[in-house]
């Protein structure tokens, strides 16, 4: 929708950044003319008017997004002192739990709700803290315990679920992040191991190394085969392979379907983000709200029908101009006026005029038909079925996941309990509404067009889980995967604009790695990998920064592969399908020191010709043009550049990874 407003506009703006101040201006309580009043410059001012339109078109095709869900409850509770006296009586105790990630309008909401009977009670921990890039404020936490009267505070400073070492290694690790409260966790629970920090080779490698150890717990004292062994497959449900992004589960995935493990991939493509339950939900949509202008297009041409993309514009252009919506617009064409108008051919006219009709006809038939009567009748008609049948390859299981989605349609589809058929398709479409979005907040989540296959929800699997997503939860054993400095913390921590900024990033990615390492309860195991891929043309990677961060009396290295640059030999045994390693005794404290000094004071002259970059170095940058080097200082055998850009001002980047050229 946005893409078309700003066409319509003729601006070029993108996306993603109008989107991002759109959802910080409404979870902070802004409608678009406030939002112009907040800023100046230019791009303020074309994301103000954008936001203004954008509105208009929700509006237009009766619709809120997601931010207008909290946005307008709030104004109608401000504004209206009936519904706020109404609800403040009905939610007469009110619990929040993962307060820290909370953002300024949830913040007004529950206070609001909650100022008349004052039985608030929130839980939450400032440093798991990890949506701030969704305008999560965890001083919330504080704000709400000066501004209830009476609030009382509990610290829950005891962890029931990890060991000591897990605890204290955490601990370290956070340590590093400025905080308003410094808590201090405790356990009485057991020592336990050392966390295992191992350096493997490249990805796949490291997925190797990490089934190894997997497969090493798992395998039983006497008898059995392996995963395979139906009495062990129980045991892999306490293993969990944390990473940062979505595209780092392939080679993991790939080494468990190699080796026959079983994994549960969490966050792959999910029931309500397939392709075809997309499909099928957007045609019942459009049923119950035949303004819904989104569903409408999605389905226009899918099957393919022949309303190609010149005739959606042209449909598009007379909806917008003439302020009807598109399926008016649509039924238009069966007026003998409608080429004139619509500026389309006769060809157009009719496959417009047949989809229409099939659409008004499902509406009336809604009065009467429940939807699971309706649904099946909509595919059919549509010609959608026949369309997934026509593909071999992907039938099967299409055809199961719109056997389930009827599967559900059926809950609705009884006049038992009074219900109209109208109402019914409504509650199913309230109901698929609130599962779609659960939590998909992730980069990577929500691939359309091509499903890929998410094993089942039994038992007995791996758990393959992004560090965003698996807050809350815990695990025997849990990896974390890909410690490298770009990934974790993630480069866009990394490149920002100044020293607040790269602070304020690299401290909310080390609270991600904290919430990964606290879902540990007996073992913890990070690992990252010293070259990018297994090819030719492979680069090298850096280590996190966040692996010196945690206390080295909580450690134990284990090289899976060898160092460059260090003395000692690798201390490994390769096995003939993959890197099993044998422990290598601990480097002696003082040893490690000096290495540590040796790495972190290595000076700029010790890099790699193309990175020794000094101040008054002239750069280009691909994106940024050409600058200048303002400072430049050696951070794990990388360098953090400032560079003075000439069009695009002040920038910090890491020289491994920004590709900067001398000039
Ligand atoms: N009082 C208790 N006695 C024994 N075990 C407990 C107690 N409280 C919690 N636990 C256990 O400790 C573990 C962590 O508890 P819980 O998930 O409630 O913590 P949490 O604070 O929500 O953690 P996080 O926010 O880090 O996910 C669970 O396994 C839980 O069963």
């Amino acid at each position: 929708m946005l893409k078309l407003i700003l066409a319509d506009m003729d601006v070029e703006a993108k996306v993603g950044e109008v989107l991002a101040d759109i959802g910080k201006a409404k979870n902070n309580n802004m409608l678009a003319d406030e939002f112009a009043g907040t800023g100046v410059g230019h791009r303020h001012e074309l994301h103000a008017e954008i936001y203004a339109n954008y509105q208009a078109a929700l509006q237009r095709g009766n619709g809120v997004d997601f931010d207008d869900l909290l946005l307008k409850p709030y104004r109608v509770l401000m504004s209206d002192p009936d519904i706020r006296n109404q609800m403040q009586d009905r939610y007469q105790h009110i619990m929040v739990d993962e307060f820290q990630d909370t953002n300024a309008l949830q913040f007004e909401l529950v206070r609001v709700l909650g100022d008349v009977h004052r039985n608030i009670c929130v839980v939450g921990d400032p440093d798991q803290s990890i949506y701030s890039w969704r305008n999560a404020r965890p001083e919330n936490m504080e704000r709400l315990a000066e501004v209830l009267d009476g609030c009382k505070v509990f610290e829950l400073s005891e962890s029931y679920r990890s060991t000591k070492t897990i605890i204290a290694a955490a601990s370290g690790l956070i340590a590093h992040n400025k905080r308003a409260i410094e808590r201090v966790l405790f356990t009485n629970n057991e020592e336990g191991e050392p966390v295992e920090i191992g350096v493997t080779e490249h990805p796949e490698h490291e997925a190797s190394v990490i089934l190894d150890v997997v497969e090493r717990r798992v395998r039983p004292k006497t008898g059995g085969d392996g995963p395979g062994d139906a009495q062990l497959r129980g045991d892999l449900d306490r293993f969990a392979v944390l990473y940062r992004t979505n595209a780092q589960s392939r080679a993991i995935e790939t080494e468990c379907s190699r080796r026959g493990v079983q994994y549960r991939l969490i966050g792959g493509v999910r029931f309500y983000e397939r392709r075809e339950i997309k499909d099928a939900l957007a045609l019942l949509r459009i049923v119950v709200n035949p303004s819904d202008e989104t569903s409408l297009r999605r389905i226009i041409n899918v099957p393919p029908r022949g309303i190609g993309p010149a005739t959606l514009r042209k449909l598009e252009e007379y909806s917008v101009f003439n302020n009807v919506s598109l399926l008016d617009t649509m039924l238009l064409a069966s007026d003998p006026s409608a080429s004139h108008q619509l500026g389309l051919g006769r060809a157009a006219l009719g496959k417009v005029r047949s989809f229409a009709d099939f659409v008004t006809m499902l509406i009336s038939n809604s009065e009467k038909h429940y939807p699971s009567d309706l649904l099946d009748y909509a595919l059919k008609g549509s010609g959608y079925r026949d369309w997934v049948n026509k593909d071999e390859e992907t039938r099967l299981e299409r055809n199961e996941n719109l056997k389930e989605l009827e599967s559900l349609a059926e809950n609705y589809s009884s006049s038992d309990d009074g219900i109209e058929p109208r109402q019914a398709l409504s509650d199913l479409l309230e109901h698929t509404s609130l599962f779609a979005n659960v939590d998909s907040m992730d980069e990577g989540v929500g691939a359309d067009e091509t499903n890929v296959a998410v094993p089942s929800e039994t038992t007995g699997a791996i758990t393959l889980i992004t560090l965003h997503q698996a807050k809350g939860l815990e695990f025997d054993t849990v990896f974390i995967a890909g410690a490298n400095e770009g990934v974790l913390p993630h480069a866009m921590a990394l490149n920002v604009q100044s020293q607040d900024d790269y602070e304020a990033a690299c401290g909310e990615e080390r609270r991600l790695m904290y919430v990964g390492m606290t879902r540990a309860k007996r073992n913890l195991h990070v690992t990252w990998s010293l070259f990018t891929s297994s090819s030719l043309y492979r680069r090298q990677n850096v280590p996190s920064q966040f692996l010196k961060e945690i206390p080295e009396e909580n450690v134990k290295e284990v090289e899976y592969a060898r160092v460059p640059g260090r003395s000692a030999p690798p201390p490994i045994a390769f096995s003939s399908s993959s890197g099993i390693a044998v422990d290598r005794p601990r480097f002696s404290s003082v040893r490690r020191r000096e290495q540590r000094e040796k790495f972190t004071e290595q000076g700029i002259d010790d890099l790699p010709v193309e990175m020794q970059l000094k101040a008054g170095q002239r750069v280009k940058h691909s994106q940024f043009g050409t600058g200048v080097v303002v400072n430049s200082r050696p951070v794990n055998g990388d360098l953090r550049v400032t560079v003075a850009f000439s069009e695009e001002g002040v920038k910090m980047l890491m020289a491994s990874m920004a590709g900067l050229e001398k000039v």
